[in-house]
């Protein structure tokens, strides 16, 4: 097929949806079987809809019209939101019902658990659910002067582009952030660095000191050195917005630094009595609300002792690593940025309070393991483990090689019950498919958590326990 017939366009089809892909695109069949995905459709609605792109086995369109609609159909929040030219790709799913969004996740995860993994677990978790809006604390805004049209944008790339959005509110972030916008496009237009300040990162928190005080943490990438004139309208934004706490960045993640002196950036477990300091470009959960209950239910699900050992893989700061320690008999976190492991073990000093047990940090690339590492990290009685997008996979392939073969680590013995949290449902299946058919696990429970509602990011959790135990 040439290139120009593979993007033609014809007259709009109509089409009956019966699905609904991970992306939240409508999925349609053809007589012929041939699958074509539809921006924008819902499952059970018949609709009108442009082909823009054709191969082989499917189709590419973009809805034109809805002829019946879909009960689970809402009007976005978010006027940004849509297939208008413009529009915002940070959100997929404000069209579609709540319910409907988690329903959607967590068959995603039942489908990558058993078409990669062969993996089905014995129960379902009840999804872990939070606000809707203005969960976000964590975000990367882009920032480019369009000087055709003389204005400064502070958001987020379009759908399906480069071009930062023209968005003038935002939803999923706070309320008090959203009402930022429009005063940062004023502040960099006014700026002499308009041209090489590409980007804000935001990380909402607390004072650590009191965590009544909320502190907006706004890191300004800049490409040269700031003009005494800038400082200024820095530190003037930063009086008339007062929870707003400047930090720049010259150049990497390591040149990151206050601007002034300010309330130190944190944020708590309330539950366990947590407070946890860190700096804006460091890891932690976007959502505060749901790390809360996460934390709360990993631990739950971990049910550690006082007479057990418990190693947290992939540790960052020390989110479980420290919770874990007010109940467990001794804890290693192992994680691998330095800078986080040397802020978590600080954290740790700051928590002694709260902390019971023997807590060690250890800095190590988890993407490499040997069955000698594993060894040396020793038998721990249960794990947690939250790896990055790519997943924990050295991890557990040990695990299994040490199963297969227990004569190379006499004295060792493998966690009974590992708690596994995943920011992504295709790695977590690989390792699931490892852990119950070459490792000796059983499966006995999964289920989503709704950390980034209206976006099409599954986060979920699982638990593993040693067959016959
Ligand atoms: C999803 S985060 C979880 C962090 C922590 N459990 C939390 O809840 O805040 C994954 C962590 O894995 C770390 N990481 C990424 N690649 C790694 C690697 N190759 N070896 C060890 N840690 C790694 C990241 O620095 C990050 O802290
Ligand atoms: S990310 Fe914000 S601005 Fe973009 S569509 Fe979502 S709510 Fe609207």
């Amino acid at each position: 097929m040439t290139k120009q017939a593979e993007q033609a366009t014809s007259a709009p089809d109509r089409l009956v949806v019966d699905a609904l892909d991970i992306e939240a695109q409508g999925v349609a069949r053809r007589e012929d079987g041939k699958v074509v995905f539809i921006e924008g459709a819902l499952p059970g609605e018949t609709v009108s809809a442009l082909v823009r792109r054709r191969k082989n086995n499917w189709e590419q369109a973009t809805l034109t019209e809805i002829h019946r609609e879909s009960s689970q159909r809402v009007k976005p929040r978010c006027p940004h939101f849509g297939l208008h030219e413009g529009a915002c790709g940070g959100c997929k799913m404000q069209h579609l019902d709540g319910a409907a969004q988690v329903a959607i996740k967590q068959r995603v995860l039942e489908d990558n658990l058993w078409h990669l993994g062969k993996v089905k677990a014995e129960t379902l978790l009840r999804p872990i659910e939070g606000p809707w809006w203005g969960y976000r604390w964590r975000a990367r805004f882009s920032v480019r002067h369009v000087r055709k049209k003389g204005v400064v944008l502070v958001g987020f790339h379009e759908r399906k582009s480069r071009y930062v959005a023209d968005i003038r509110e935002c939803h999923v972030v706070p309320p008090e952030v959203s009402a930022l916008l429009l005063p940062l496009r004023d502040l960099v237009g006014s700026m002499d660095a308009i041209e090489t300040c590409p980007q804000i990162e935001l990380a909402c928190g607390v004072d650590a000191a009191d965590a009544t005080r909320p502190v907006i943490a706004l890191v300004l990438r800049h490409l040269e050195p700031l003009s005494e004139g800038d400082l200024a309208r820095l530190r003037a934004f930063g009086q008339a917005h007062p929870a707003v706490q400047w930090w720049l960045q010259p150049k990497g993640p390591d040149t990151v630094h206050l601007l002034d002196a300010g309330p130190e950036l944190a944020y708590t477990l309330p539950e366990f009595g947590i407070v946890m300091p860190f700096r804006p470009t460091d890891f932690t959960q976007v959502n505060p609300f749901i790390n809360q209950v996460l934390v709360s239910r990993a631990l739950r699900l971990l049910d550690a002792r006082p007479n057990e050992r418990v190693i947290d893989w992939f540790c960052g700061l020390g989110n479980f690593t420290l919770p874990i320690a007010t109940q467990a008999g001794e804890v290693l976190g192992i994680e691998g940025s330095e800078a986080l492991v040397a802020r978590s073990r600080e954290n740790l000093v700051r928590n002694q309070g709260a902390v019971r047990s023997p807590t060690r940090f250890v800095a190590r690339n988890l993407f490499e393991m040997t069955p000698a590492q594993l060894l040396e990290d020793g038998t721990a009685d249960k794990w947690l483990v939250d790896p990055p997008r790519e997943g924990a996979f050295a991890l557990v392939k040990t695990l299994a090689d040490l199963h297969q073969d227990p004569t190379t680590a006499p004295g060792w013995r493998a966690p009974r019950r590992i708690v596994y949290v995943s920011c992504n449902p295709a790695t977590l299946a690989r390792d699931a498919g490892l852990l119950v058919h070459q490792a000796g696990y059983r499966c006995t429970a999964a289920g989503v958590v709704n950390m980034f509602p209206h976006t099409a990011h599954v986060e979920s959790m699982a638990v593993f326990e040693r067959s016959g135990e």
